[in-house]
């Protein structure tokens, strides 16, 4: 069903992720979860409610794309939507979402149900993205603990909307995406940069 190496490599990553996203702040304590695709039908992802500056290979599961464990272990309360992404997308292998303070407040405060970023040159760290004239949109969508409920809404949105970079959950998070890690993480460091300077746009309006 999958290849073990790739799965023992793709382990070790997502711990060594993990240590980098909590470093940064962007994924206290037991908050957000992570996976590589493994092959069409699995991916690597971490085990809930582990401490994600502590990852070790014993943390990280294998997952179907309906959900269901192909390895020991409880998979993240989130592993919908991860799956939801590899199935509709094969060029995706790896998701990263995270609980940075910048997203958290944003995206509770942020009053349309779209984020539009537009003239910021960083724009360009997103792949297939070349100008800072285009107009990026991050959907946000409300938090639901029903992972299920709330997949299909993502899901629904990407079909009729197009699938875009990431989107945002109000109160919650980012989830962003990348032909692999390396390229998943510059999209979440480019996404939690720009989110960073539309909240200091909106605090310098208010002065
Ligand atoms: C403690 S944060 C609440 C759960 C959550 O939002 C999250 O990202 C982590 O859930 P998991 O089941 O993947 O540990
Ligand atoms: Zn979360």
């Amino acid at each position: 069903m999958f290849n073990q190496q790739d799965f023992a490599r793709a382990a070790q990553a997502l711990c060594d992720y993990g240590r980098i996203l909590y470093s940064r702040g962007w994924s206290p304590a037991t908050s957000s979860n992570y996976s590589v695709r493994l092959n069409e039908q699995c991916c690597a992802l971490t085990s809930s409610g582990k401490h994600k500056g502590e990852l070790t290979p014993a943390d990280i599961l294998v997952v179907d794309w309906q959900g269901h464990a192909l390895t020991s272990g409880k998979p993240s309360a989130e592993t919908l939507l991860h799956t939801q992404l590899y199935e509709r997308d094969p060029t995706i292998g790896a998701v990263l979402h995270t609980h940075s303070p910048v997203a958290v407040v944003l995206s509770q405060i942020w009053p349309q149900d779209q984020l539009q970023l537009s003239g910021w040159e960083l724009q360009k760290a997103f792949a297939g993205e070349t100008t800072h004239e285009d107009t990026l949109s991050f959907p946000l969508f409300a938090n639901d603990q029903d992972i299920a409920r709330l997949a299909a809404l993502v899901e629904q949105h990407m079909s009729t909307q197009g699938q875009g970079h990431a989107y945002l959950i109000r109160g919650h998070g980012v989830y962003t995406w990348g032909k692999d890690l390396a390229e998943c993480f510059r999209h979440l460091e480019a996404l939690e940069n720009l989110l960073g300077y539309q909240l200091e746009l909106l605090k310098l309006r208010q002065l």
